[in-house]
This record gives C-alpha cells, structure tokens and sequence, in this order.
C-alpha cells in the first residue's frame, strides 16, 4: 500500500473508532470517505449498530454492497456524527471540498450533524487555505450569468467536464464550476462573494469541522476547534 493510502486508511480507522451502536452517521463521499465505509460495513458485520446517510450516490452504493443500514434525512434530519474527507483544511478547520463533485449533499449533511469529523492524508493540510480549486454547484440555468460574475470578481471560473469532455453533471442535475485561484486568505469573505443567484452551494466549509484526523507517516495528527 502506498503511504498516501495509508495515511488515508489510519484516519478512516481512527474516525470508525468513534462510532457508537445507535448512531446515526453521515457517510462521506470520495477516496477516504470510502475506506470509511469499508470500515463502518466490517464493524456492521461485527455488530455495530448504527444506520447511515450517505452524501453520494457513489457512497450509497458502496454502502448498500457492504450491508450497513440506510436511512434519509427525511426520517432523520438530525444526525449524530458525520465522517468525510476534504480537498485542503487549514488550521481553523476551514474546509475546501467538492474535488468529486458531491458538496451540495455533504454540506446538508455536516450541517445537520452534532458532530463533523473530517479523515484526511497529510498533502490536504493547507496553510493558508489553497492549492485546489474550490467547487461551486450552479444551476443549469443561470450558469452563464454566474460565470459572468465569477469572471468578474478575478475568480478565475471554468466549468468542469467529465473525461469525455461533456459537462460533468452531479447527483442533484446541477454544474460545477472550479474557481481556479492558489489560496484563498480570507476564506469567510470569499464564501460571502459568493451569494450569486444561481449558486446552490460551494465547497468552503467554514465553521462545520469539529476535528480532522490526518494519517502522516503511520500515526494519526488531531486537529481540533481551537
Ligand atoms: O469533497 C469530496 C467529494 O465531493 C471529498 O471528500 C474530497 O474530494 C476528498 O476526496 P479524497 O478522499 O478522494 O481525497
């Protein structure tokens, strides 16, 4: 295993370990979120009993395969904890997410969480915020006009496409668009900027994080809520 992958693993362990039988847990979306999931469906398997709301399609999927008990926010709009992985945190905990393009659902689900508890390698650790493009979903509708303002406010935007070069669609029919800018020093007025009509949702997550668990080398470094 690569020393990313498990950097990646230790973290996922380490965020399992906090589960409790009666919980109902967030299942995040990408790489790391997925070896959680893996995790979560052994711990199931040995009698964990917890029921999950995943943040993707993908994540629903893996999950359904693992057997873990699946539930809605409809019938739970609160949850207990929710694990996910991030794109860069910085040392507030300051999230840039969205890299596989799920931010809408994982948003509304660590938003709803008592507890967000991020699993992250150690290239995520960014100080200040940057060095990834941060997602934005927009509606189909108004993405033009919104790219207009984007542009206007330097930010660099470029809507993503799928390998094939089509536009890359997400789990809720919108776009993303990337803002290619290298950091972002002042991430709380960046997230303001963007309050356009016809965004949904970005990938700053600011002020959700309680704690990020980054695998480096073979140990686990906590972050926590200053
Ligand atoms: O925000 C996300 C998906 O929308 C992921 O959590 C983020 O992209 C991290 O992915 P990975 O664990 O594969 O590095």
């Amino acid at each position: 295993m690569s020393e990313l992958a498990s950097e990646k693993l230790l973290a996922a362990q380490a965020a399992v370990k906090q589960l409790a039988d009666g919980m109902i847990v967030g299942l995040g979306s990408g790489s790391t979120s997925a070896l959680a999931i893996r995790e979560i469906g052994a711990a199931v398997e040995q009698g964990l009993d917890i029921i999950g709301i995943p943040t993707s399609v993908a994540s629903e999927e893996l999950a359904r395969e693992l057997g873990i008990p699946l539930t809605t926010l409809d019938e739970y709009p609160v949850l207990d904890t929710t694990i996910d992985g991030a794109d860069r945190f910085n040392d507030q905990l300051e999230l840039i997410k969205g890299g596989g393009g799920a931010l809408l659902r994982e948003k509304i689900v660590a938003a709803a969480s008592k507890r967000f508890v991020v699993i992250a390698d150690s290239t995520k650790h960014a100080n200040p915020l940057g060095g990834f493009p941060i997602p934005v979903e927009v509606i189909p509708f108004g993405v033009q006009t919104v790219l207009h303002r984007l542009e206007e406010l330097k930010l660099n935007p470029v809507v993503r496409q799928t390998d094939a070069g089509a536009p890359y669609i997400t789990d809720e029919n919108n776009l993303i668009v990337d803002l290619r800018v290298d950091t972002v020093a002042d991430p709380k007025q960046l997230a303001e900027q963007l309050v356009i009509p016809g965004v949904v949702e970005h990938g700053l997550f600011i002020g959700l994080a309680d704690e990020v668990l980054m695998g480096v080398g073979g140990d686990v470094q906590r972050f926590v809520k200053a």
